[in-house]
């Protein structure tokens, strides 16, 4: 197994230019795909979820040019795939294995779609009961609820409620939302129970209104688009920097100097995520936003301040905050964060384990961790990464604890951001 070892840092300062928005990137790239004309996409992500999206559309014979740096152009499809047959290998995207998954349940065509073994154990069964309630044909090659998934050819029919739970991943209700368009009827989408991840809603809507389609929607509860809407290019998008990547290094500026600037995500952006500097101020750090930038410093004490916060909103960048707790000057507690157990890997019991190697007392709820900091962090740890790269990110802060600390299989940040720590080093004083 590669490993990373990392020397204490005693200070960190310094600007970091984002890498492209994950969340982003893939929705555009699919919206674009499906829309008329064509969509120079400006700053797309270069990563393993991204890259996925792509072979994927590849396949599906949309074509996609590469122009200079990480701008493409998506040559759009207007509304159909033209390959009506392919079998694709989505990895651990997420971003790409839901909303594909519901666009294909409308392209009358057969398709398979798989990918690591860990993705066939994160849920699904939500988003295809709800494409069945429509009538797509869906069926599971191997266990009920999970991936791999074969789609083929039905008669779907819109025209009425389509119900979908949202407690166990906001991306069912995205993709539903992003593939309901083609259909070119009116349907309404109803929300059954409690909806996760909320903010991640707001960034498909506003994605689908740049692309010509409206919906309205009746708070979280109800969202209905209107029949006779298409995707239209807009032209251009331009990717913003990724606000749950930018966690790590605000967090570095809380807890080591700074200040820390990352450029690319600020008081404009679309993503949930930013609000993670409104946490970092809440543990007494200095915050300041620009509409592109945010700028985090420690504040007047010596330790973070002690927290007990509702993250649901921030699922991603709140495992920055499950680390910044070492740092903190009593116990910390972060509620509402049940979501974990189905991402990369199960994130609270991996949380847990791996606070523990560095000293911290760990109490693990089924949905909440509280963390006491000790006194002294236990230098030298080897921290097991479980093929997550937010596990590999949030844990090289320990090295700002004075402290060495190892990073097992480093090269898992590849989801979503590959030279993570190149650019994390270059911030140490
Ligand atoms: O829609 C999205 O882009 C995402 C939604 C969130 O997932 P859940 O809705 O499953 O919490 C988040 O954790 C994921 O990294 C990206
Ligand atoms: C949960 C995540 O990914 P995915 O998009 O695969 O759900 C994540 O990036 O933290």
């Amino acid at each position: 197994m590669e490993t990373l070892d990392l020397s204490p840092i005693a200070r960190v300062a310094g600007t970091v230019k984002l890498p492209g928005s994950k969340s982003i990137s893939n929705r555009t790239l699919l919206l674009a795909a499906l829309a008329s004309g064509a969509t120079r996409v400006r700053d797309l992500l270069d990563s393993d979820d991204v890259q996925h999206m792509l072979s994927a559309l590849g396949l599906l014979g949309v074509k996609i040019e590469p122009l200079a740096g990480r701008d493409f152009l998506v040559h759009g499809a207007g509304g159909a795939f033209p390959v009506k047959s392919a079998d694709l290998f989505l990895g651990n995207a997420g971003t790409a294995f839901r909303p594909l998954t519901a666009a294909l349940a409308l392209m009358q065509g057969q398709y398979r779609l798989s990918g690591v073994p860990r993705m066939h154990e994160r849920p699904i069964g939500d988003l295809v009961d709800a494409l069945r309630e429509a009538g797509a044909d869906i069926a599971y090659l191997a266990n009920p609820g999970f991936p791999p998934l074969a789609i083929a050819p039905a008669e779907f029919s819109a025209g009425k409620v389509i119900p979908v739970k949202g407690n166990v991943s906001s991306q069912f209700l995205t993709a539903l939302l992003m593939a309901l368009p083609l259909t070119g009827e009116t349907v309404a989408i109803e929300v059954v129970g409690e909806l996760i991840s909320k903010p991640y809603i707001e960034i498909t809507l506003n994605l689908m209104a740049r692309f010509g389609v409206k919906v309205e929607r009746d708070g979280w509860q109800r969202f209905t688009i209107a029949g006779g809407q298409a995707y239209v290019s807009p032209g251009e998008i331009a990717v913003e920097g990724d606000a749950s990547s930018a966690s790590y290094f605000l967090a570095a500026g809380a807890i080591a100097g700074g200040p820390v600037r990352v450029e690319g995500v600020g008081r404009a952006s679309i993503q949930g995520d930013v609000r993670f500097a409104e946490a970092l101020e809440a543990l007494g750090a200095k915050v300041t936003l620009g509409d592109t930038w945010i700028e985090v410093a420690k504040g007047d004490t010596e330790k973070l301040k002690a927290f007990d916060l509702d993250l649901n909103h921030i699922p991603d960048a709140a495992m920055t905050l499950a680390v910044a707790a070492l740092f903190a000057d009593g116990p910390c507690v972060l509620r509402n964060i049940e979501s974990w157990r189905v991402k990369e890997t199960d994130r609270l019991a991996a949380m847990a384990i791996e606070l523990r190697k560095v000293g911290a007392e760990v109490d693990e709820g089924r949905d909440y961790l509280k963390v006491t900091p000790p006194s002294r962090l236990t230098g030298g740890a080897s921290i097991d990464t479980y093929d997550d790269h937010r596990m590999a990110m949030c844990f090289s802060l320990v090295a700002l604890g004075g402290v060495p600390v190892t990073i097992n299989d480093p090269r898992c940040v590849a989801k979503t951001f590959p030279d993570y720590f190149d650019v994390f080093a270059q911030l140490a004083q």
